[in-house]
This record gives structure tokens, C-alpha cells and sequence, in this order.
């Protein structure tokens, strides 16, 4: 989990950085990644805004973002993510979800969930899908709430 916080701090979304880190069953790291624009797009010609003042949603962030557990997942080398763990700083969305699933990762490890009720569909949807499908859930109990890197010779 402290690799996802690490590599969300790479995020240009203003507003939420979220990383995601994708381990093996024994515990080896595959994949990394956060949120941003996919390859090539420029961050400085797509929008980061929650909210457009003409109402086009194509002048929001949403259409074009990728979600840092698509990247951990997109980010490994390998074919099938079977049996594999995915660390994630904020519970996954419904479209992630369903990536998770057909990717074939076995268990969800999460720090914090964003719905702030039971009527976020996304979230809700998500739920659902997961279980249905038979990943795991869980949200991570922490044994440290900090990790200091300190940068110095060693
Ligand atoms: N599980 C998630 C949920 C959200 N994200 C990304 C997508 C956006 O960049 C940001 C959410 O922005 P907000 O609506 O809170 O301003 O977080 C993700 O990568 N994974
Ligand atoms: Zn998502």
C-alpha cells in the first residue's frame, strides 16, 4: 500500500491522486500506476477541471482520465493478472471493477472509499460486481499510519 501512495503522488489530478500497485501471489510487485492522461496526452491540453462552467463535460477531467488501477493493471508484463493482489488507495469504480475482474486479479486491497453514501452508483455497482464475481474485498488495516523517506546518503 505504500507503493500505491508513493506512485499517487506522480498524479496531476489537482484534486485527487490515487495510485495502485498490483503484487503476485507471493507478494512481487508487477505493476504501478496513478491517475492521469493516457500516452501522449498532454496534461497541458486536456482539462483537469471537476466541473465545466458551460456545462460540456468535455471540458471536465472525466472522459479522459485514466484510473490509477487500469495503469497498475495495463503496467505489468504480464498476460492474465490471475491470483494476483492489487493494492489501491481509494476503493475501485464500477468500470475499474469490471477491469479488475476480467483481468482476473483475486483480492482488492483498499485504503479509503470515496462514496460518502449507499447512492453512489459507481461505487454501489462496483460492489456488486466484485462480489458477484467472486474478488475479494478488503480494506487495509494499517500497522504504521506513516512511512518517512528520508533522502540521504545511506
Ligand atoms: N478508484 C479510483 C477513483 C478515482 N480515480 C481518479 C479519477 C480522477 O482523476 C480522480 C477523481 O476525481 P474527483 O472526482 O474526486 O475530483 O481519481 C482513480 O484513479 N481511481
Ligand atoms: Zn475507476
Amino acid at each position: 500500500m505504500a507503493i500505491a501512495f508513493l506512485s499517487a503522488e506522480r498524479s496531476k489530478d489537482p484534486n485527487r491522486q490515487v495510485g495502485a500497485c498490483l503484487v503476485s501471489e507471493n507478494g512481487v510487485i508487477l505493476g504501478i500506476g496513478y491517475n492521469g492522461f493516457p500516452r501522449g496526452c498532454s496534461d497541458d491540453k486536456l482539462p483537469w477541471a471537476k466541473k465545466s462552467k458551460t456545462g460540456n463535460p468535455l471540458e471536465t477531467k472525466y472522459p479522459y482520465v485514466c484510473h490509477a488501477e487500469v495503469n497498475a493493471i495495463l503496467n505489468t508484463n504480464h498476460a492474465s493478472a490471475a491470483g494476483q493482489r492489487l493494492y489501491v488507495t481509494m476503493f475501485p469504480c464500477n468500470e475499474c471493477a469490471k477491469i479488475i475482474i476480467q483481468s482476473g486479479v483475486s483480492e482488492v486491497i483498499y485504503f479509503v472509499e470515496k462514496r460518502l453514501n449507499d447512492t453512489d452508483a459507481a461505487y454501489v455497482a462496483s460492489r456488486k460486481l466484485l462480489s458477484m464475481a467472486g474478488v475479494k474485498v478488503r480494506k487495509l488495516q494499517p500497522q504504521m499510519d506513516h512511512l518517512l523517506i528520508q533522502f540521504e546518503d545511506p
